[in-house]
């Protein structure tokens, strides 16, 4: 077995305490970064560039003029569009040290094993009393696989269960390597048409779907399903992802996670247009079809999950 190298960087972008909703028991969620796929409803807009990016609140912004002073590329000027030039702005974060109202804040920071490791330590009693554990999420968790593969594993050293949630999106050999260390994964799937999955998320399905074949005959495997106006929001596509989801060896419960649009305005703070504009937020009773439809496949059915 490899040793862990408690020195290795990755760039995370959040650590959330007591979530109860991704895995089981008590949960500390570790956000990564980096995702290849651009889904037009993503929550985490955040999470997809796998280098450090700034968020700008122009409301927070009482045009003191610092960051302006500190930025060495220039990058920041009230004249621009978006007052940020994204193409000059090389993330190194000075703006943000000085910024005094918080306006400009960095999304992602470089951190070790050993620091991920001291945050998750401080919740480490409630994780042994829940069942609980640590879950990685993103972005997709698996493009910085190295690091997150020695994460799991500092992990399982400590006795915490580990939960992942994936878009499946890499290489077999990825996969081979890096799940063993999950005990229980939420596999995202987002549609069973190819040319549906391509116009929405902007990569083919075909080496998701083999890897969430490979994922269930390796480890425990959740189904997730994100409801999403004019995507899959039918019979007919819930029905193609269930039946696929009859292929995934010992998956037996599907989760159904209606559209929210709660990360709307982190697309502004980025500078971003966000993709889905005017689709209305989901609710739970709108999936009453969709789960009597997974339900019928003989599949436990869960709305959130
Ligand atoms: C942000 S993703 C990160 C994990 C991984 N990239 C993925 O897509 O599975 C976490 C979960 O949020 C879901 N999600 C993302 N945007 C959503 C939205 N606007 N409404 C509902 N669920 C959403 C995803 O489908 C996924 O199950
Ligand atoms: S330092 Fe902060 S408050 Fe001052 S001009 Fe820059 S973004 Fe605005
Ligand atoms: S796969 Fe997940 S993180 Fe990546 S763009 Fe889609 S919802 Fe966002």
């Amino acid at each position: 077995m490899t040793a862990i190298d408690h020195d290795r960087q990755g760039i995370v972008f959040d650590i959330q305490r007591y979530s109860i909703h991704d895995g089981p028991g008590v949960r500390t969620i570790v956000f990564l970064k980096g995702c290849p796929l651009r889904c037009r409803w993503c929550s985490n807009p955040e999470s997809q560039n796998p280098e450090p990016e700034l968020f700008y609140r122009r409301s927070a912004c009482i045009k003191c003029g610092q960051c302006m002073a500190v930025c060495p590329t220039k990058a920041i000027a009230y004249e621009n569009p978006d007052f940020v030039d994204r193409n000059k702005c090389i993330k190194c974060g000075a703006c943000t040290k000085v910024c005094p109202t918080q306006a400009l804040k960095r999304a992602g920071k470089t951190m070790s094993i050993a620091e991920v490791m001291q945050e998750l330590r401080k919740d480490a009693h409630h994780y042994r009393r829940s069942g609980g554990g640590i879950t990685l999420s993103g972005g997709e968790p698996l493009f910085q696989h190295e690091f997150a593969k020695q994460l799991l594993m500092a992990c399982h050293e400590q006795g915490w269960n580990t939960a992942m949630e994936t878009t499946g999106c890499t290489t077999r050999d990825i996969v081979r390597d890096v799940i063993p260390f999950v005990d229980h994964v939420l596999m995202d799937l987002k549609a069973i048409d190819p040319a549906v999955h391509r116009a929405n998320t902007g990569i083919d399905n075909r080496i998701i779907l083999e890897n969430a074949l490979c994922i269930a005959s390796l480890t425990h495997t959740v189904v997730r399903i994100p409801v999403v106006p004019g995507v899959n929001d039918s019979v007919e596509a819930i029905t193609a992802i269930g039946n696929f989801a009859k292929l995934m060896p010992g998956v037996d419960t599907v989760h159904l996670l209606p559209y929210h649009t709660y990360g709307e305005n982190k697309y502004e703070l980025l500078g971003r247009p966000y993709p889905m504009a005017d689709a209305p937020n989901l609710k739970p009773e709108d999936m009453t079809p969709f789960k009597a439809a997974v339900e019928g496949l003989g599949f436990n059915c869960v709305i959130g999950g």
